[in-house]
């Protein structure tokens, strides 16, 4: 039995946190808040943010974080990602070295650009070991018990496979995987890929549209993570094309549903001022604009979500700009990349 710490009582937190309990893992769950650690002590459900999901008897819940992490033999950050520095500072003084950090936040650092193992990294030290969670789970299922697979990366085998059986179960199957930028690049570009699947869904759209984004859009999304380092492979797998079907095509999903809306006319302040839940690809549209900038990779599919979002560009116009984009052959600028190993 391992000591597992869930900082982030969303949805995903307590989805995951339901499910290493089942498994048997002794888990923390630490929320912000004094009042919902009250209420979700009380209903044992996360009413506001996974309604229907009983959390297990076997799961303690605080809103302190320093009690939270003590003695834990791995902690899962999944916060949104805007907020995992600010909770890598607060948890520095009270862990050890050897607690294995899990990220299963999905998105970039919107000031350094970093990955989330990266923000991690340069707050707690190269040495501390770290994975990332990431592949088609939508804490809806997790949460229902729904079979599901995941994948853990790391650049350690040995804190990879730890990570594996700790959350390994008979409803949720874990691969690992040396390609940590990979898989995280895969779990964050995805969500903005979702929010261009839901827009076309808005406008009326087909199949055959959003066939095309989700073909088109994993070509891009490989073409920015190879330039980060990440392993061609990678992106056909859970984490890159697995998570980005179960995204673009479910109405689970926060990015599909937000850009369902904008293609029904909706604005982006008014359709995020109507949630209390993370849309992690508005953010992360910002970074891969930049990121596409000094990477010098082409995101066309992403630029024009990016135009939509900030810059008021009619959804349809975007379309048809995507549509009259200079001619291109499908097999150019391929690159097949496989150097990660354990
Ligand atoms: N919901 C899902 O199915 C999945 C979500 N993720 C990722 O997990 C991360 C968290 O998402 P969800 O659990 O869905 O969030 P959510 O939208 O269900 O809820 C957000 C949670 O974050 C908390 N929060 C907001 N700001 C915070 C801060 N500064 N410090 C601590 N907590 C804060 C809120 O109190 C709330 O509990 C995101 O990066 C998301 O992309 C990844 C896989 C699946
Ligand atoms: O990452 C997810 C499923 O794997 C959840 O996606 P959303 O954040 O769009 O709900």
């Amino acid at each position: 039995m391992k000591k597992v710490s869930v900082l982030g009582a969303g949805g995903w937190g307590t989805a995951i946190a339901i499910s290493l309990a089942k498994d048997g893992q002794q888990v923390k769950l630490w929320t912000r808040t004094d009042k919902s650690a009250q209420n979700l002590n009380k209903t044992r459900e996360n009413i506001k943010y996974l309604p229907g999901a009983v959390i297990p008897a076997n799961v303690t819940i605080s809103s302190s974080i320093e009690k939270s992490v003590l003695n834990s033999d791995i902690i899962v950050i999944v916060t949104p990602s805007s907020a995992v520095r600010r909770v890598c500072e607060k948890i520095k003084p009270v862990i050890s070295k050897d607690t294995i950090i899990v990220t299963a936040s999905k998105g970039f650092e919107q000031n350094t650009l970093l990955r989330m193992s990266e923000v991690i990294q340069d707050v707690l030290g190269k040495q501390q070991p770290v994975a990332v969670l990431s592949g088609p789970n939508h804490a809806e299922e997790v949460g229902r018990e729904i079979p599901t697979a995941t994948v853990v990366a790391s650049s350690k085998r040995k804190t990879a496979e730890i990570v594996q059986d700790a959350f390994m179960g008979p409803k949720l199957r874990v691969y690992t995987n040396p390609d940590i930028v990979g898989v995280e690049t895969g779990g964050a570009l995805k969500n903005i890929i979702a929010l261009g699947a839901g827009i076309s869904d808005g406008l009326g759209f087909g199949d055959n549209t959003k066939s095309a984004l989700l073909t088109r859009g994993l070509t891009e999304i490989a073409r920015l993570g190879v330039a980060m380092g990440g392993e061609t492979v990678t992106f056909a797998g859970l984490s890159g094309i697995g998570d980005l079907v179960a995204t673009c095509t479910s109405t689970h999903s926060r990015n599909w549903r937000a850009g369902n809306l904008l293609g029904q006319g909706k604005t982006l302040d008014e359709i995020l001022a109507d949630t209390n839940m993370v849309v992690e690809g508005v953010k992360t549209a910002r970074s891969v604009n930049h990121l596409a900038e000094k990477y010098n990779v082409e995101m066309p599919i992403s630029k024009q979500i990016y135009k939509v979002l900030f810059e008021d560009k009619d959804p349809k116009e975007a379309v048809t700009d995507l549509m009259l984009r200079g001619k291109t052959n499908e097999m150019e600028e391929v690159v097949i990349t496989q150097n990660a190993k354990w």
